[in-house]
């Protein structure tokens, strides 16, 4: 089964646009959860332009399925996950001023480095997960680091899902197929929606979750948040039910 976490970022932009707490990122937190969805994801970046450190802290009290904090592990960020300690913990190798995320781990050149943080979040209890392009050296790599996870860098399907759907998901599969083989599960998130989702759950049976917030926000808007999450999870379900 693969499971839909919900990247809430984008309710936290809406939110910080007035300063006050409209819309409420908590109670969409746990909407979302009763509308289906099995996760909820934070990105807090260093200039907290949406989600907030001390959002992280108190989506915990709410939370009830899995919180999935992404990010830098620069030393704020560690002590938010220790102090929260997530179900998942997703390491994303962001500069501070990036405006989404952009890039994913080169894993061989930082393996001995990304090592030391994957055994120091495991030994507080959170999975984790790094976040990379589908190169088979790199899902080598990430093998070595004692990671649970990968999460796919899905920006590249994306674009070129529309042009040749194949083309796009084939490096995506075999890095998939490879790091089951290598004992990981495998997430994937970035620009995933409506229109492209189906197709790299069909073509990816190792998928354990996918990490979906800028599309389902911005769907939500026209369709509304349950009925949003129920289409996104259903498009989850073909080889899932
Ligand atoms: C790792 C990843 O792809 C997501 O976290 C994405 O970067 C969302 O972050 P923003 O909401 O800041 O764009
Ligand atoms: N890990 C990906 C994520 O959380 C959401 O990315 P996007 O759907 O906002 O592009």
């Amino acid at each position: 089964m693969t499971k839909l976490s919900v990247n809430i970022n984008k309710i936290a932009t809406l939110r910080n646009a007035r300063g006050h707490n409209r819309p409420d990122v908590l109670q969409a937190a746990r909407d979302i959860e009763r509308f289906g969805a099995q996760g909820i994801t934070v990105h807090p970046r260093p200039d907290e332009r949406h989600i907030r450190y001390q959002d992280v802290r108190d989506l915990r009290h709410v939370v009830t399925t899995e919180i999935n904090v992404e990010g830098n592990p620069t030393p704020d960020f560690l002590d938010l996950v220790r102090e929260v300690r997530p179900e998942q913990v997703t390491l994303v190798p962001d500069a501070p001023d990036a405006i989404t995320s952009n890039a994913g781990w080169d894993t061989v050149t930082h393996q001995q480095y990304l090592r030391e943080v994957v055994a120091d979040l495991k030994s507080i209890g959170c999975r984790v997960s790094i976040f990379l392009d589908p190169i088979a050296e790199l899902v080598e790599a990430a093998a070595t680091t004692g990671t649970d996870r990968i999460e796919l860098y899905t920006e590249a399907y994306a674009t070129q899902f529309l042009a040749d759907r194949e083309a796009a998901v084939a490096p995506y599969r075999a890095a998939a197929a490879l790091a089951g083989k290598l004992g990981l599960g495998v997430n994937a998130g970035h620009d995933l929606d409506l229109d492209n989702l189906a197709w790299l759950h069909q073509q990816l049976p190792e998928l354990d979750e996918v990490s979906i917030g800028h599309a389902l926000v911005c769907d939500a808007l026209y369709l509304g948040l349950e009925n949003t999450v129920q289409l996104y999870l259903r498009q989850l379900k073909s080889m899932n039910s």
